[in-house]
Order: C-alpha cells, then structure tokens, then sequence
C-alpha cells in the first residue's frame, strides 16, 4: 500500500497558543485513520492544515508526493482531497439532487464542465452518489426536508461525489442517534476500496469499527499510532483517557 497523505512536522500557533506541536501522520491508500484524543488536543486543527483551511505555522503536508502544505482548498481539492466539516453545508432550498450537482459541478472548470459533461453523464454520476447514502429515492425533496443524519448522509455524498482520493470528515456522526451512527459506519465502508478517509470522531465505539489506523493526539502532539489494537492496548492511551477524558 502506497502512502497518500505525509504530514511531516507540522506546527500550527495560534497567538502564544501551540495547537499543534510538531505532528507527523501517514495515510496509506485503502485505508480508514481516526483521529482522537481528548477535548482541546489538536485534532480539527490537524485536519484543517490538511484540508488548507489552517495553514501550519511550520511543517509539510505531502499529497500523492506533492507539496500541499501552502496550496489553496481548491487546489487540494483538484489533486483529490475533499473534505466535509461538522456544521452542515447543504443547501436547504434545493432539491438533494441539486446538492449533489453543485458539488459536481464546482470541482470543474467552466470549460471542462461544457467540454466533456454531457447532462446524462452527470445524472448518472449524481445519482450514483445517492445510491450509496440511501438517497435516491429522495432526489426530488428539498435538503432541508432530510433527517439531521440524512444531510450529514447527503453532505459525504456530496464529498465523494468528485470521486476524491482522500476524504476528511470532522465528527460526521454529531447529533446522531445510535441507529444513524450504525448506519454510517455501514455506509463508509464500501467505499475504502476507492478512497481513503481521515476521520475526526469523539465516539470511540464507532471510529474503532471503521477505522484500520488510530491517531492519538494529546496537547498538539501524537500521544500513539498504530492499529486499533495497538491502540486498545496502549498503556499510555489509557492513562490519558482514564485521567483527562
Ligand atoms: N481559530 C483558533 N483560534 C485560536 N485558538 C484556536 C483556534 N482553533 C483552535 N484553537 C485552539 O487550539 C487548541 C486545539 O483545538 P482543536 O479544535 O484542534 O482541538 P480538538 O482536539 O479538535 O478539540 P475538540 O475535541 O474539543 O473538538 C484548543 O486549545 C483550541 O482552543
């Protein structure tokens, strides 16, 4: 398996504030990361220098072996990043279809889009995107008439749906209640064949059925990495999430 992602070093200040203090991580294609650690311990900050909405104090971010670490969100997003954050961006007054649609066509240059997307190809495309969250058969309705858990559903489709290499999602199961979270994790499965997921999560139970690979972060630095069973079996882990969680 080929390394995706390589932050190498990277330190984010906020004012006399260390967030991160000199974080290295690897994703490997064809795998699910968790990011965890406790509240305040640097994890959306790491992912927000990966997806260029924090660019790091020092440091690098490497992307399929390009430099990311000063590139803007829409040139990481043309390398194959895409990312979805925890406050819901789908848009209430369009239809879900038309969701999906606008975050096709907004990875595309005018040009690209008159040159080789024919509306049948994108209806396809679009509806693909549905099926997989369960969402075709409410590609009519308006977003804002979808569950909380179905436009987060809507909002990882959206994100997949320019076929991305890696996918950033922060805390996508926030709000949702035990049956939704089951769901999403049966839901994100499938597609690791494909794409790579850099997840930030605070429920242990669900990032430990998905994910291959486990970040512990602590104060701004990784506490441990490992599989989920090095990680389950950390003594040091256990100390932080026995005193400070
Ligand atoms: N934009 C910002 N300006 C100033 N300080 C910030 C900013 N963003 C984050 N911080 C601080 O950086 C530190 C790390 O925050 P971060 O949100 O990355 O932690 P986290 O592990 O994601 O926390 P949580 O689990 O509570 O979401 C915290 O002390 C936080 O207050």
């Amino acid at each position: 398996m080929s390394e995706l992602l390589e932050v190498r070093g990277v330190t984010k200040r906020f004012g006399t504030l260390q967030a991160l203090g000199g974080v290295d991580v690897t994703v490997r294609a064809g795998t699910f990361h968790g990011l965890i650690g406790p509240n305040g311990s640097g994890k959306s900050t790491l992912l927000k220098a990966i997806a260029g909405a924090h660019l790091p104090s020092s440091g690098t971010v490497h992307f399929g072996g390009t430099d990311i670490t000063n590139a803007t969100p829409y040139e990481r997003a043309r390398l194959g990043l895409s990312l979805k954050f925890q406050i819901t961006a789908v848009l209430p007054e369009l239809s879900v279809y038309d969701n999906v649609l606008l975050a096709l066509q907004a990875e595309q240059g005018v040009w690209a889009l008159i040159r080789s997307r024919s509306r049948t190809r994108m209806r396809g495309e679009v509806m693909h995107a549905l099926e997989r969250f369960r969402l075709a058969d409410r590609a009519d309705e308006l977003a804002g008439a979808l569950s909380h858990g179905e436009q987060q559903w809507l909002e990882i489709a959206m994100a997949l749906a320019p076929k991305p290499q890696l996918l950033l999602l922060d805390e996508p199961t926030g709000g949702m209640s035990p049956e939704e979270r089951r769901v999403t994790g049966e839901l994100l499965m499938p597609i690791k064949s494909t794409c790579a997921l850099v997840i930030v999560e605070h429920d242990l139970d669900f990032i430990r059925d998905i994910c291959d690979v486990l970040t512990v972060l602590d104060q701004g630095k990784v506490l441990d990495s490992g599989t989920v069973d090095q990680i389950q079996q950390s003594a040091k882990v256990q100390q932080v999430y026995t005193t400070r969680v």
